[in-house]
């Protein structure tokens, strides 16, 4: 299975969360599960990406769940209307994002991250996502993403 991230073309791929243009990025490559509706994917963050000795910064915890989430936003979307990422590939910026730290995350293990749409509403996608650390619960997440359209920042 392809990553949603790597179905973007060239000029959306320089996102330093997520984008595989990016040599100093996180590349964060996230998977959707059709049957189950729900995206993963997955980080081992660094020693560099303390914030306190033991646990993760928040800062980084933002970005996994705004690029997941994004990627989920393309997904869900693709996937309630029948779209092939390969053919036409979708771009979400994102809106809003909402970050709760449910509990220290420590750092060492890896971190699965798993979003879910709330809403697929023309160009708004609404994403849910959860980080967890081993079988702890420790972010949740919830972001507003839009659809990009041709001419979009210009
Ligand atoms: C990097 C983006 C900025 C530069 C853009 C330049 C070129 C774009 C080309 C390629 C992009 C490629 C890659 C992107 C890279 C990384 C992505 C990773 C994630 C990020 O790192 S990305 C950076 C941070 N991101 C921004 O830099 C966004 C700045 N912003 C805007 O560009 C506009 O603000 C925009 C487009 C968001 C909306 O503007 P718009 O005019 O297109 O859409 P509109 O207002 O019609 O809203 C449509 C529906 O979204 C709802 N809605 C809107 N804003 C909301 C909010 N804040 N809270 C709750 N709901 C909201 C409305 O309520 C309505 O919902 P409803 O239909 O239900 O009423």
């Amino acid at each position: 299975m392809k990553a949603i991230q790597l179905h973007y073309p060239p000029e959306w791929a320089h996102c330093y969360g997520c984008g595989y243009l990016n040599p100093m990025g996180l590349h964060l490559q996230t998977y959707w599960n059709r049957e189950r509706k729900e995206s993963r994917t997955a980080f081992t963050p660094s020693p560099h990406h303390t914030a306190i000795p033991g646990f993760v910064y928040g800062g980084l915890l933002a970005s996994l769940v705004d690029c997941h989430a994004t990627a989920t936003a393309a997904a869900a979307k693709a996937d309630a209307e029948g779209l092939d990422l390969e053919k036409t590939p979708l771009r979400f910026v994102t809106a809003s994002l909402k970050v709760d730290y449910l509990k220290p995350t420590p750092l060492g293990p890896e971190l699965v991250l798993v979003g879910r749409a709330r809403e697929v509403k023309g160009r708004k996608v609404v994403v849910e996502a959860e980080v967890y650390a081993g079988e702890a619960l420790t972010v949740r997440g919830e972001a507003v993403l839009v659809q990009i359209t041709e001419g979009f920042g210009g």
